[in-house]
């Protein structure tokens, strides 16, 4: 039977490369340059609309027992939007812009989860939150102003609902057969890249 743990197990090294990025130790290091982590914020902003959309259709696919916390998902998404807009205004960033290809990449991706059965889908929710959820806790306490960031995601609380994301994950996966096994695995294995080249499209700063 497959479980998120074997998907960790299986494909460590690419994990790797989804959360430990050049761009994380330099917001540790305090040496990211503005227009790198504005890049982040815009993109990263425009991504959580169109996440957000897909958090509501899993809601919609979901059994009852995991309402809880599939909706208490959306309710931190809907403070997440907020505090997302009042970080551009500080920075003056205009956040009514396209989106890099890189981010257009993944949005376009994000739709396709949507057409899968649910334990794929779940597998996908809790692949996309445990990426920031390790990726801003790995690198330790950052400086000011990115210490505020790195907690958004690296929060005590944020790593419960990532563990309850996986408990959801694993009991669906519990009946499902090989075809969609291989799905999860599938989905796991484009999020890792994609998560990867989000920080890269970030890092390059849009050049
Ligand atoms: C690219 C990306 N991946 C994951 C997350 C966490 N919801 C995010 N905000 N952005």
């Amino acid at each position: 039977m497959l479980t998120c743990q074997k998907l960790l197990n299986k494909h460590t090294e690419l994990w790797q490369k989804a959360t430990i990025h050049p761009f994380l130790g330099q917001c540790k290091l305090g040496t990211i340059q503005p227009i790198q982590f504005n890049t982040w914020l815009v993109q990263d902003y425009l991504f959580v609309v169109e996440f957000t959309r897909l958090v509501a259709r899993i809601l919609n696919a979901a059994p009852v027992q995991h309402f809880d916390s599939i909706l208490g998902g959306l309710n931190a998404l809907k403070d997440e939007l907020n505090w997302f807009r009042d970080k551009a205004a500080e920075r003056n960033l205009d956040l009514s812009t396209i989106k890099q290809s890189t981010c257009q990449e993944y949005c376009n991706f994000l739709l396709e989860i949507t057409e899968m059965s649910y334990p794929v889908q779940a597998v996908g929710l809790w692949a996309i939150e445990l990426a920031y959820n390790q990726g801003w806790q790995l690198p330790g306490p950052m400086p000011e102003p990115y210490a505020e960031f790195a907690n958004r995601w690296g929060n005590v609380a944020f790593t419960e609902y990532v563990r309850i994301l996986e408990k959801q994950a694993d009991s669906a996966l519990e009946t499902a057969s090989e075809t969609v096994e291989q799905q999860a695995e599938s989905v796991f294995i484009q999020i890792a890249q994609l998560e990867n080249s989000f920080w890269q499209m970030a890092f390059t700063g849009g050049q």
